[in-house]
């Protein structure tokens, strides 16, 4: 051990130096008190486990996890060398492109944390951390609230989330959490990191009152993120990210293409295992009332869910219903801000098909590919750089399997395609 870097409720984390690894590491001792505990030890050793097992590299990563002689249960993870967000917000407010690409890493980890059915529940600053990556600083997110929430439910003195920080309901008892309770504290960090001030101490102003030349758009992401109802809050981390992205690249066009990465890298790093009707981890299956067509989806798409078929009239096709669904993050919210996918089967889906594609005006088309997936062929189209609010849409046709073809449309964001990831998991049922 060289030295003690800082004690929290439950734990003391210190730095010690790895010689296998010949670095230095962070390692985690859950306190003496708690250690008795099996329930709060059950979930220090869930943490070390979610953090071991779901890779970002914006989440801190535990590397170990064992025992002391006294048995205290400990974990090692990646040293932070470049202290906390708490630190850098005690000298006011940050620049704002500095606020906005940490928020969009904030989200971007919780969005994975999320994908891999994991709550944060505990997202302040003191729990996100700096550190310096190839002389490049990374913004790296730490300390799951897993042991909070046990102690909570558990009838503890121990508030489950941060004043300040944590969702309205996050303080009544028994109040079902989801993905929205960490929007909620990302959005308070954003607010803060902009401002200087938390939503609580500031009574939840728009931000633009106290930081002025804000942009309008700014504003209304952040107190989205922020809204005490979670229906009207933003559906998911990325979502949100996506929101204040566009305000930022409105406001610097140039960085389009650099900077912040969004959340959506996370399906490539999942670890588990693939369910057996190949359904990723993280991801929901959902499917049409009649059970003729369904697929997988990111779980924080999977919010909404219209079932009861379409109209294949949508792609020129004769009018009338027949088997579909359509999931999102937020089907009844503006259009095109949040990840969507429509699947509409049809028996006039055909090869070469008659069929007419979508023109998405504004964005740039890209070229044909053809696809094939278990015994259905057909041909992506993908349409990127929207623009304005859009993502990018991939718009599919595939048929050969049966008397039934498919149409799929997928929006998403633009910079990493999943549309072959959601293809292989769509499963027809022919009658
Ligand atoms: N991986 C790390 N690298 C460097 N410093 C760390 C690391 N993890 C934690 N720390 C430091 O140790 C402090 C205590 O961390 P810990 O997670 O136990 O508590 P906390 O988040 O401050 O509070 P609480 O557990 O009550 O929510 C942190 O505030 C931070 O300063």
């Amino acid at each position: 051990m060289i030295g003690r870097l800082g004690s929290g409720a439950f734990a003391t984390v210190w730095l010690a130096e790895d010689d296998i690894l010949e670095s230095q590491v962070a390692i985690k001792v859950l306190a003496d008190n708690w250690a008795h505990h099996p329930d709060v030890r059950a979930r220090f050793e869930q943490e070390a486990q979610v953090l071991r097992r779901v890779d970002s590299e914006h989440l801190v990563r535990v590397h170990d996890y064992g025992e002391l002689p006294d048995g205290r249960p400990y974990q090692v993870m990646t040293y932070a060398d470049g202290g906390t967000l708490a630190d850098r917000l005690a000298g006011g407010p940050m620049p704002v492109p500095a606020a906005l690409r940490t928020a969009a890493a904030i989200a971007e980890a919780v969005e994975v944390l999320h994908e891999s059915g994991t709550l944060h529940r505990d997202l302040k600053p003191s729990n996100v951390l700096f550190t310096t990556v190839r002389g490049r600083e990374r913004v790296l997110v730490a300390d799951l609230g897993l042991a909070k929430s046990i102690a909570h439910a558990s009838g503890f003195t121990v508030v489950a989330g941060t004043p300040g920080y944590m969702a309205p309901e996050q303080s009544l008892p028994g109040g079902g959490l989801d993905v929205r309770a960490d929007v909620h504290a990302i959005g308070a960090m954003t607010y803060q990191m902009l401002t200087g001030r938390t939503p609580l101490e500031a009574k939840g102003v728009a931000p633009s009152k106290l930081r002025p030349g804000l942009p309008r758009q700014i504003d209304q992401a952040v107190l989205r993120a922020l809204d005490a109802d979670r229906e009207r809050r933003w559906p998911s981390a990325v979502a949100f990210a996506s929101a204040l992205d566009l305000s930022r690249r409105r406001r610097r066009p140039l960085s389009r293409f650099g900077g912040t990465a969004l959340a959506l890298a996370a399906v490539a790093s999942l670890g588990g295992a693939v369910a057996p009707d190949g359904t990723p981890p993280g991801w929901v299956r959902v499917s049409d009332t009649g059970g003729v067509v369904s697929i997988a989806v990111p779980r924080s798409w999977a919010v909404q869910l219209r079932d009861r078929g379409w109209d294949a009239a949508a792609i020129g096709l004769p009018a009338g219903t027949s088997p579909g669904l359509q999931v999102g993050a937020d089907l009844a919210g503006p259009a095109g801000t949040s990840p969507m996918v429509l699947v509409g089967t049809s028996r006039w889906i055909r090869e070469p098909s008659t069929a007419t594609l979508p023109v998405h005006a504004g964005c740039a088309r890209q070229p044909d590919r053809r696809v094939s997936f278990g015994g259905l062929t057909g041909r992506v189209r993908r349409w990127t750089g929207c623009g304005g609010t859009d993502p990018s849409f991939s718009e599919v046709l595939l048929a050969g399997g049966g008397d039934l073809g498919v149409y799929l449309q997928i929006r998403q964001d633009e910079r990493v395609d999943r549309t072959d990831r959601v293809l292989a998991t769509l499963r027809l049922t022919y009658s």
